[in-house]
Parts: structure tokens; sequence; C-alpha cells
């Protein structure tokens, strides 16, 4: 088994000074890759460029080897941050299981992998802050100083921010789609359902996730900026992301509702996120959609099975847990039954202790885990990767934000793969969840899709 190691060695040096704020699109092309952007509702906006640091693990103990190379990274460092949102993070994910990467398109992605930006631009309500990172033989402080000024004077060249309309009118177009392949025909996908729902019934399973993938031919290059800024446009209140593995030949990305867990301190915030219905075509009816929704029982049923094993798996670590009311959490494209958690942990802990306890949960995963887990690996044609896996940053206090990384593709220059799944428990009708996976493309496709698109790929 490979163990997580750093390319390079603390200690670690760390520059910030505050910018005016760059179009996205601008800062993203200028960048150096591996590029990684997150963005979270209560997160500033990072962009980042190069690696100053690179951690990578396989394997069953992926979350103890990055957590291990994450402290060592971070035990000693001269950082100037000017403000807490540009402190040093490492921003990467890991695989949904072990060897879920070894198929297309997941060559160039690591079991886990995180990146300490080399160069950084930090989008916080208080500004934007250009940071310069350098760690073990690069960590010199004028060196550090003077590539920050040289980064300062190519930032301040680069276009400012625009209008959202101004923008969009200079944004490239949707590639459209020329071609695209399912991993998993409607037949089979009957059949799978059908086995899952009679082992269900069995009591040999309580739930199971079985997703599919859709490969999509583009007719055009991938707009990888443009794709990224109409996605935080439509999904403001979603986890977004984008990591690039070495080579920046492709990436993985998207918006996803479903925050695994966050770490400040002491106090753990998480989310039991699964049922799921559509929108309605006005207000009265995602009102209806809503509220039907809350009153379904498969779908109560599902969502559950989440939030019971989410408090099962905390309780270990904490002093307090309390959950919210269940609601409807209503997005550009579904409704999701929503119950917000939150916990008080009974002693210092590593976010990535939580993440490991967490994942999968019930809502990617099933019900028991072991068993779910080996009847996805069974059924499922392709290989999940990062999908419905952790992602996120973890900094030097062990403080940490992940998000389960769904509403997912991985994409290069022509090629994109979509990944979606489904929940699936003893009254799961084939045919629904397939029309609820196609849903479920959706955030992405509507990306990929030409803007008078006749080339639709998912009816
Ligand atoms: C597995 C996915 O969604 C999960 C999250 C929310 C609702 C879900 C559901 O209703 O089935 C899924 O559990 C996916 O989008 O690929």
């Amino acid at each position: 088994m490979e163990r997580a190691r750093s390319r390079s060695s603390p200690p670690l040096v760390s520059r910030t000074t505050a910018v005016d704020e760059p179009a996205f699109a601008a800062a993203f092309d200028v960048l150096p890759s591996p590029r990684t952007t997150w963005s979270a509702p209560d997160d500033a906006l990072v962009l980042g460029g190069g690696a100053a640091a690179t951690l990578t693990a396989s394997g069953g103990d992926r979350f103890a080897a990055i957590r291990e190379a994450a402290t060592e990274l971070f035990e000693s460092g001269d950082v100037h941050a000017g403000t807490e949102a540009a402190r040093p993070r490492v921003f990467g994910g890991f695989a949904f299981h072990e060897g879920a990467c070894d198929g297309d398109p997941w060559g160039p992605f690591p079991e886990a992998r995180f990146v300490l930006p080399r160069v950084q631009l930090t989008i916080a309500d208080n500004g934007a802050w250009l940071t310069v990172n350098a760690v073990g033989p690069d960590a010199d402080v004028s060196a550090v100083e003077d590539r920050l000024a040289r980064e300062v004077d190519r930032f301040a060249a680069l276009d400012r921010r625009d209008s959202a309309d101004a923008a969009d009118a200079g944004r490239p177009p949707r590639p459209g789609i020329s071609e695209s392949r399912r991993t998993t025909s409607r037949e089979a996908w009957r059949e799978s359902v059908g086995a899952a729902v009679d082992r269900i019934r069995d009591g040999d399973l309580r739930k199971v996730v079985l997703a599919q993938a859709l490969e999509a031919d583009l007719a055009a290059d991938f707009p990888r900026a443009a794709t990224l800024e109409r996605l935080a446009e439509k999904y403001p209140d979603c986890h977004r992301y984008w990591f690039e593995p070495d080579g920046g030949e492709s990436a993985f990305f998207g918006a996803t509702p479903e925050r695994l867990v966050s770490l400040r301190g002491r106090t753990v915030e998480t989310d039991a996120l699964a049922g799921t219905t559509g929108r309605g075509e006005t207000p009265a009816e995602d009102e209806w959609l809503a509220q039907e929704l809350l009153d379904d029982e498969k779908n109560v049923h599902e969502h559950e099975l989440v939030a019971e094993t989410v408090r099962d798996q905390l309780e270990p670590f904490a002093a307090s847990i309390s959950a919210g009311e269940r609601r409807v959490r209503r997005l550009a494209t579904v409704q999701h039954l929503h119950t917000p958690i939150t916990a008080e942990l009974d002693a210092d802990r590593h976010v990535l202790d939580l993440v490991e306890a967490l994942h999968p949960t019930p809502a990617v995963g099933g019900l028991p885990p072991d068993r779910a887990l080996a009847t996805i690996r069974e059924t499922e044609p392709f290989d999940r990767g990062w999908y419905a896996a952790p992602v996120g940053w973890i900094d030097a206090a062990g403080n940490g934000a992940f998000a389960v990384a769904i509403r997912s593709a991985v994409a290069s220059r022509r090629r994109a793969t979509l990944f979606a799944g489904v929940g699936i428990v003893s009254d799961s009708d084939p045919d629904r969840e397939w029309d609820e996976v196609q849903l479920k493309y959706r955030p992405i496709l509507d990306e990929l899709e030409g803007d008078g698109a006749g080339d639709s790929a998912d009816r």
C-alpha cells in the first residue's frame, strides 16, 4: 500500500497581499496547472495554480496517510496571510473506494490527492487576496516575496470583474454534444435495480445507491472557466470544485448541494441530503412537489436512513449532537429532503477523522455499508473514481470542509464523463429511479449541450 508522500518537505513560506479583484475567467486562464477552484456558500472563493506541495495516497489508509502528510507539511511555517481566508490550506479529494480510480477516465487521478497551491487568488467578503506559497528548497522568504510582487503585476494587468450580464456576453458558448454513450442501458438498469430491491426485501440490504455514467463527446473545446462561471451563477448555494491532476489534460469538477462535514474548532456541521423530486413549471407546482416529497413515505424512509446513520457515526466523537427540522432544499433542477445536523466534539479532532468516519454516507453508499459497497462494485459497470467521494480542504489546525462530490464530471478538451446515482430502497421503481438519474445529470449536462441544442444526451 502506498503511503502518503509530500513531494517537497517543510518548512513552508506563505505571503499574501490585497489586490483588486480580477475577472474570474482571466484569473483562471492565467494560473498554471494543476489548477484548483473551491467555493462554498459560507466560504471564500479560492483559485489555485501550480503546486507548492502535493500530497498523494492510496489504499484503505488514504485518509490517515493524508492527515499525517498534511500535519507534517503544516508543522513549521513562516506565514503572513493578511486575512484568515488566505491562510495556507491544501485542497483536493479522495477516491470513493480503494481501486476506484483503476479505469477510464480516472487514469491521472490518484486515490487521494491534495495540493497546496503555489499561487492562490482568494476572493473573500473582505476583498481579493493574492498568495504565493513555497515549501522545502523553494521556501526562501525573499524569493517568495519577489514572486508575489511579480504575480501582483501580472494580476493587475488582467481584466477586472464585470457585471454578470457583461461577463455572460463575453463568454464562449456551451460546446454542444456530438455523441454520447451510456454505461448502463435501460434494460440493464431495470435488472440491477430489480435485483437490489429483491435483496432489500429479503433483508440482506436496507438501502443501496446505484449510479450510472454518461460519456459525451463535445462538439467544440470544453470552455473551462465559462462553465465554472455559469455553474456559480446557477448554483450559488452549492459547493463548487475543480481539481486538475498532474498534466492538466483533464479535471474533475461539479456543483454539489451535499456537505459531508465541516469542522471549526470543535464545532461540526453536516447534512443529511437524500430523497428527490423535480422542479415545477410554476411556483405553485414547485410547492406542490415539495409538499408531496415531504409526505412521501418512500423518500422519507430513504432520507431518514441517512440522517440516522450520520448521527450514529458522529456519536463516538461528540459531546452533543442536534438535528434541525427535515425540510425541502430547492435547487435549479431538483428538490431534495434535507436535515441539517450539528455537533460539538468531546475532544480536539482532525477533520479527516470525521471524513473517514462519515464516508460513504448512505446518501451515496448504502446500508449496511459493507454489503452496499460490495453491491455497488458488483453492479456498476464503471469506476466511480472521485464521484460521490469527499472533496475539500484542510488547514494547519486540522479544521476543514468537505463536500460529497456528486453532480460532477471529468472533462478533458473534447470529452466529458458525467456521473449520477439514486438511493434504492424496498419500494423503488426502476423507471422512476432512471428518470431521477437523468435529472441529476442536468446541472452538468445543461452546461455541455449547445445553446440551440438538438443534441440532448439524456432523453
Ligand atoms: C447520489 C446522488 O445523490 C444523492 C444525494 C441526494 C439525493 C439522493 C437521492 O434522492 O437518491 C442521493 O442519495 C447523485 O446525485 O449522484
